[in-house]
């Protein structure tokens, strides 16, 4: 404990981003894990996601607070997007993400539909996400930033861990990390032993 005590929070995300997100709601007794039908956009397996959070709160189908957010990302965030579970108007595509990407954004979280798939795809730019649609979002507002927001049920608060792979999304509260990472590696490395001794 006391050598994770003195990791960077760079070397933090980087050790998470080495395990299964299963392994992290596991090292959670299997809780903070994000709904099921939150998944990667990706067409294609393997989109992983690692990162800081930056919470966001908009109105179902309103991308006003994504536009606003934007700007204030620093390298390693991630935008975690309430959007109220309304998955009639894509609220991201590759346009937004690619300024987001500018900035050092590693990646989105929406409760909201989005579009453009194959480009964010191309791009590598991990976006998890109730579906797809080619409808547009409105950008009138309102919207809340700065605070807590829920998606998909689990609460998150700006500086949390937001992890993604393409079994789904995990929340690691900032405070219970260090202890939360000991628990999740010592899962991995049980499993792989397991797999061995399977066989494979
Ligand atoms: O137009 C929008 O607001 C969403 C979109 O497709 C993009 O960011 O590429
Ligand atoms: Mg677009």
């Amino acid at each position: 404990m006391s050598e994770l005590a003195e990791l960077t929070e760079v070397e933090l995300i980087e050790r998470f981003a080495a395990l299964p997100v299963a392994n992290v709601g596991d090292a959670m007794d299997r809780l903070n894990v994000v709904d099921s039908g939150i998944q990667s956009v990706w067409p294609s397996a393997g989109a992983k996601l690692a990162g800081r959070a930056v919470p966001v709160t908009v109105a179902g189908g309103d991308n006003l607070g994504i536009h606003e957010t934007i700007p204030t990302l620093q390298p390693g965030d991630v935008l975690v997007v309430n959007g109220q579970a309304a998955t009639h108007r894509a609220l991201i595509g590759e346009l937004i993400a690619g300024r987001a990407m500018a900035q050092g954004c590693v990646g989105f979280v929406l409760d909201a539909s989005v579009r453009d798939a194959v480009d964010l795809e191309q791009m590598r730019f991990p976006v998890f996400a109730r579906g797809t649609t080619p409808a547009g979002p409105y950008r009138n507002g309102p919207f809340v930033g700065g605070v807590a927001a829920a998606v998909g049920t689990v609460v998150v608060h700006p500086g949390d861990l937001v992890l993604g792979d393409d079994d789904g999304v995990a929340i690691v509260p900032r405070v219970r990390a260090a202890e939360i990472l000991v628990k999740a590696e010592a899962k991995h490395a049980a499993e792989t032993k397991q797999r061995a001794e399977i066989g494979f």
